[in-house]
């Protein structure tokens, strides 16, 4: 881990339920390859995680079992490894690149910019050769100006000690917010073409494999894959492995197809293993060994989990190559000024762990101080000040509010637009639309205006890419501490010696239980190694709005100025013009010296919290 990496926290833990082909998979590390440096249960970087795959490779070897490791994803943006240098992930494709994955494939954020999507072509692409795949991708080639696929469709392979057959494809959802240097076929498109129809009737196989970033549950896009290759295989186990809703997830397609997703920036390691897996040779047909087992288990990322799951101490744990990658992260981390301050955060701030608006809640932070203060310094006149609550993407810890910080809490490079002069009566309506709530939705303007076609790439599936889906609350526990004990009683009883570093007393914690995930998913409860005590989290809305300068009546209020991030314009242009007010991108001006969020963030608190 990095020097400043706090220590990670003894805790009970939950083995891994080892089998005859093992996975380890990420997805959505968002540039935290150096791990989370302010929370001890998540601090492992990736080079403990290039150690960690290493040792369960040689237990494979060892017993004669196989271990794949697969990444799905949003590999970027979000954490100032990769966007604090310039060009940006500098530094993250060497880091990146000496993990041995056996599946690698895109997601949306490789997607939003040319230079990141060509950075794909350039690097992670030949970096990962014939592990790169791209079903439903294809890019501009830089070179040459000619569209071709980004990589290749699918990849077929025999594993090393079980020889199992693998069909693999690797899918992104059907995303449209992408730059027009790459294009994404609709998955429901891709499954009906020829290449696809052909490996999935390929009978020489003994595992379909799915990597992606694509949810795994209530995915339409999960969903189709899975009727596909069920329609032409009924007995050949398939295997997903999911990303982007950023949540720890195991979804049951049926009894023999499973798909699990990993979280979020590097605080979990997913763990999959299928056990049954083979075929035999009858005399008229090749048949599955037995009925395959599938389990899984989420792993938190520090050292004291992947010490105990690989059997190993601080001494025999970290491998060379992994010592080499977390120095390699530190260096580039110093060059970079990370660690630098702005200021000192007086107090935490949650993005999805306080309820908003409050005190604790980094939105009304924004709304209240931070948009409100920076917007008072370009005009007097009244503005509502409008934004995505997707370019918010994490927690504010008190302390040091660093170079890093700004990345971690809104990493994008958008600005801010004004419109100026619009009617209050219309301005007024605008957020209660984009966040879908009034008596007009804006999914279904969004409907009608995909059938008119008059506004481009708008369908229904468009608002959500406004903000990221939040954590299904559904999915998460919202017990007490004292469950979370009792959870222990339970898992003694129930398990005995799985339960690893067993606690004093009769399996109750001497410790109270340190907050963390406590998921539930179509297993049961049993999936978190680490036994924590529950987080609650809290939905917020798609956008958030701040006031400024408005008269104590807004009775006689004509006109508003109305300042958006950027990214969300499309959306503001078409909510205004449902509410009959007309603009386009014309009307539009910068504001706020064209400084994007997190330079927004940065002069803040420079200003504003002094250490
Ligand atoms: O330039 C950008 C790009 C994205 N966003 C927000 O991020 C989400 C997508 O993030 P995921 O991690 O894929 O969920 C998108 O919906 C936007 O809300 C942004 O604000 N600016």
């Amino acid at each position: 881990s990095q020097p400043s990496a706090p220590e990670p926290v003894e805790a009970p833990l939950r083995k891994l339920p080892w089998g005859q082909l093992n996975w380890l998979a990420t997805t959505d590390t968002h540039g935290w390859h150096g791990g989370h440096l302010q929370e001890p249960q998540y601090s492992a970087d990736w080079g403990d995680y290039i150690s960690f795959a290493h040792h369960l490779r040689q237990r494979a070897d060892e017993d004669g079992s196989d271990l794949l490791v697969v990444d799905t994803g949003d590999r970027v943006e979000g954490n100032g490894l990769y966007d604090a240098s310039n060009p940006k992930g500098h530094y993250t494709f060497d880091v990146f690149k000496h993990q041995k994955i056996d599946i690698i494939t895109p997601g949306n954020h490789e997607l939003y910019k040319q230079n990141s999507s060509n950075n794909e072509f350039y690097h992670t692409v030949p970096n990962y050769k014939d592990a790169y795949i791209a079903s439903n991708l294809d890019i501009y080639n830089p070179k040459t100006g000619k569209l071709q696929p980004l990589a290749q469709r699918y990849r077929k392979f025999t594993t090393k000690n079980q020889g199992i057959r693998i069909m693999a494809f690797g899918f992104l959802f059907n995303f449209q917010g992408n730059a027009n240097n790459t294009v994404v076929q609709r998955v429901e498109d891709t499954i009906k073409e020829m290449w696809f129809k052909e490996a999935i009737q390929d009978k020489d196989v003994d595992l379909f494999v799915v990597a992606g970033h694509v949810p795994v549950s209530d995915s339409h896009e999960s969903d189709a894959i899975f009727k596909a290759i069920r329609s032409a295989n009924w007995d050949t186990p398939i295997a997903f492995f999911g990303g982007h809703t950023h949540i720890r997830d195991y979804h049951k397609f049926d009894k023999i197809a499973y798909g699990l997703e990993s979280g979020r920036y590097m605080e979990t390691i997913g763990f999959m293993s299928i056990s049954g897996l083979g075929h035999e040779k009858t005399s008229s047909d090749i048949a599955p060994l037995k009925t395959p087992e599938f389990k899984r288990r989420y792993i938190d990322n520090n050292l004291y989990s992947l010490y105990r799951h690989s059997g190993k101490n601080e001494t025999t744990f970290p491998t060379d190559l992994g010592r080499n990658v977390s120095a390699s992260i530190s260096a580039a981390r110093k060059q970079l000024n990370l660690d630098h301050a702005y200021g000192c955060a007086p107090r935490d701030y949650w993005l999805n762990r306080a309820p908003y608006p409050s005190e604790s809640s980094i939105l009304t932070w924004l709304e209240n101080e931070v948009l409100t203060d920076t917007a008072k310094n370009y005009t007097k006149h009244p503005q509502l000040i409008i934004t995505n609550t997707g370019a918010m993407r994490f927690d504010i810890f008190k302390g040091p509010f660093t170079i890093d910080t700004t990345f971690l809490v809104s990493p994008f490079t958008s600005g801010f637009h004004r419109l100026k002069n619009v009617p209050y009566k219309a301005a007024k309506q605008l957020l209660q639309l984009l966040n879908n709530e009034g008596k007009i939705m804006l999914s279904e303007m969004m409907v009608m205006s995909a059938v008119h076609r008059d506004l481009g790439k708008f369908t229904p599936r468009a608002l959500y890419e406004l903000a990221p889906p939040n954590p299904p609350v559904s999915r998460w526990t919202q017990q007490t501490t004292q469950d979370g004990i009792e959870l222990i009683d339970t898992l003694h009883r129930e398990f005995g010696q799985e339960v690893l570093g067993e606690t004093a007393g009769h399996g109750k914690p001497d410790k109270p239980l340190s907050p963390g995930y406590t998921t539930i998913d179509d297993a049961g409860k049993d999936g978190d190694d680490t036994i924590h005590a529950p987080i609650r989290f809290y939905d917020v809305p798609n956008c958030i709005q701040a006031e400024v300068s408005f008269p104590s009546d807004k009775k006689d209020l004509e006109t508003v100025d109305i300042v958006y991030n950027e990214f969300i314009e499309r959306w503001i242009l078409l909510a205004l013009r449902f509410l009959g007010e007309s603009y386009g991108v014309e009307d539009v001006e910068t504001t706020f010296d064209g400084m994007s969020f997190t330079d927004v963030l940065s002069e803040w608190v420079h200003k504003n919290w002094a250490c």
